[in-house]
């Protein structure tokens, strides 16, 4: 089921450079909210702090709350590993197993939550390739290699690994860069398909991109957020300047 998240002044430094400078937001359930911002204002170190993997880059460090409903992901007692089964992510260059079947990368979180019974496998991988609008291109073929599929599909299948283990929200960092315009609508419709079930926080370059699917947009520039706000709101009118400036591409 879907759950909200909230950022309370989180900072995030690599090494000795504060790259996110207290960031309070919050991404509401059953909503896709698009990072924009120019290249370097810490968008993909957000989102990575929002399931505890920035952690796991050498000299990184964070500090404040990320509150998950009501609890909060930085508190000692919570399982990393746990919190990033529950918040999936999506990475800009799809990234099958490439030794594994596309049955199998879509099966392994699964395996790896201890899931044997073959027939319940079978379901769930169905399921999982059904919501990535990617079953009927695969389904005559699920023990070919996930590296057989196109660019577009490989990531599709990225998403149903992803899903497969049912997050309670998707984390996508610039999930289309890497496709051609016809994969980038599949993958637009699928994620616009998806908020039903799954809370979504996308980062992205594309200003078109984001005023198609997204229903909130955050703004952020040098580690700071400048302006949130409902997206046709801020690109027809921003209350920031500096908002303003990146969207007509003033800048960035
Ligand atoms: N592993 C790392 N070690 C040190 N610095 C890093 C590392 N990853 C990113 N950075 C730095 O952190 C800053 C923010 O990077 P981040 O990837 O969060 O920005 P971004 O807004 O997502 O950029 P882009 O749009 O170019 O992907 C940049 O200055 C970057 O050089």
């Amino acid at each position: 089921m879907a759950k909200e998240i909230r950022t309370e002044s989180l900072k995030a430094w690599y090494g000795t450079s504060q790259i996110l400078k207290g960031i309070d937001l919050h991404i509401e359930k059953n909503s896709i909210t698009a990072i924009i911002g120019p290249s370097g204002c810490g968008k993909s170190t957000f989102v990575r702090c929002l399931n505890r993997m920035h952690e796991v880059a050498d000299g990184a460090l964070v500090e404040g709350k990320v509150w998950f409903e009501n609890q909060n992901l930085y508190d000692p007692a919570m399982d990393p590993v746990d919190i990033r089964r529950r918040i999936g992510m999506v990475f800009q260059k799809p990234n099958p197993f490439p030794t594994m079947s596309i049955f199998d990368n879509v099966a392994s979180g699964l395996r790896l939550n201890g899931m044997r019974n073959k027939q319940a496998l079978t379901e769930a991988v169905e399921k999982s390739l059904k919501m990535a609008a990617l079953w009927n291109e695969v389904k005559d073929r699920l023990n070919h290699s996930g590296m057989s599929l196109s660019g577009g599909q490989q990531q599709r299948l990225c998403i149903a690994r992803a899903l497969a283990i049912e997050p309670e929200i998707l984390l996508m960092d610039e999930p289309a860069s890497a496709l051609d315009p016809i994969s980038t609508g599949h993958v637009e419709d699928l994620i616009g398909e998806l908020k039903k079930e799954v809370t979504i926080a996308i980062v992205t370059h594309n200003m078109q991109q984001a005023a198609r699917i997204a229903d909130k947009t955050a703004f952020f520039l040098s580690g700071e957020l400048v302006e949130y706000n409902n997206t046709e709101t801020m690109f027809i009118s921003p209350l920031d300047k500096r908002t303003e400036d990146y969207l007509t591409g003033r800048f960035g």
